[in-house]
């Protein structure tokens, strides 16, 4: 049998009341690799990266993970999702928050503590494990949600605006080890507004009120446009300034 594709959005639209948020998209990424969704504020990204996550489901059409139709709550496993906004528990330490989300994904023992030390590393946060959430920063917030995203290896982790608030150094390291993943084998799939991240990306979607006007590599999308930059490209699709 071949193996289904990573992701397959297929015709989906999606309406909050009277409100058409999302028309008609149409989307497969065939295997793991880094899938930028490049939008301006309100276009829709979001709702979209929640619909492939499992956490809401379309109004019409279909999205399948990994061929499985979504949601289902069995792929909470496989998946790694990171929100725009920060679920941690601000009076709980670091430690705590990671310890009740390692929980929920069935890590224990052992392998808990390896997997919270390997992440805390990972986003430079390890010198305040011990802290109390609302000591924390916005960009520290950002940098322990991450961490508990990639807690349980998810096959395909799933980044809503991960470094927003962030500073430049540690951008730089973050995207460094969406990278390394990627090559691992880990899919992402990551929502920004930045063009330089956008440019890291192997593939992008651009959307713009509520519709995928273009999707390919950030140089076939500049080729296509006869750009010089993923901006330039990004604004004769027709989007305003992200
Ligand atoms: N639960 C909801 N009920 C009603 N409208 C909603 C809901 N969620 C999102 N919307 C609307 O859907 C549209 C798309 O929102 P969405 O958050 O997906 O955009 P976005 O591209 O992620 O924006 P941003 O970059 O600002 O986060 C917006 O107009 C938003 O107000």
């Amino acid at each position: 049998m071949p193996t289904p594709p990573l992701i397959q959005v297929q015709d989906v639209s999606k309406q909050f009341g009277d409100k058409v948020v999302l028309e008609h998209i149409t989307l497969t990424l065939p295997s793991a690799q880094i899938f930028g969704l490049l939008g301006p504020s309100g276009s829709g990204k979001t709702t979209l990266v929640r619909m492939i996550a499992g956490i809401d489901a379309p109004t019409s059409g279909s999205v399948d993970v990994l061929g499985q139709r979504m949601p289902q709550l069995a792929m909470l496993s496989r998946i790694g999702y990171m929100a725009q906004s920060d679920a941690l528990y601000a009076e709980l330490t670091a430690q705590e928050n990671l310890e009740f989300f390692a929980s929920l994904y069935g890590l224990s023992g052992a392998k808990r503590k390896q997997r919270i030390q390997d992440v805390m590393e990972l986003v430079d946060l390890s010198a305040h494990v011990k802290k109390q959430i609302h000591h924390f920063s916005g960009g520290m917030k950002r940098r322990l949600s991450l961490a508990i995203s990639l807690l349980h290896e998810p096959q395909l982790l799933i980044l809503d605006e991960p470094t927003v608030g962030i500073d430049p150094v540690l951008r730089k390291s973050i995207w460094e080890e969406l990278t390394h993943l990627s090559k691992q084998g880990t899919a992402i799939v990551v929502t920004t507004h930045v063009m330089d991240e956008a440019e890291k990306c192997d593939v992008l979607g651009m959307i713009r009120g509520g519709r995928l006007t273009a999707v390919g590599t950030p140089t076939e999308l500049k080729q296509a446009t006869g750009s010089a930059t993923i901006e330039e490209a990004f604004l004769s699709y027709g989007g305003a300034r992200a």
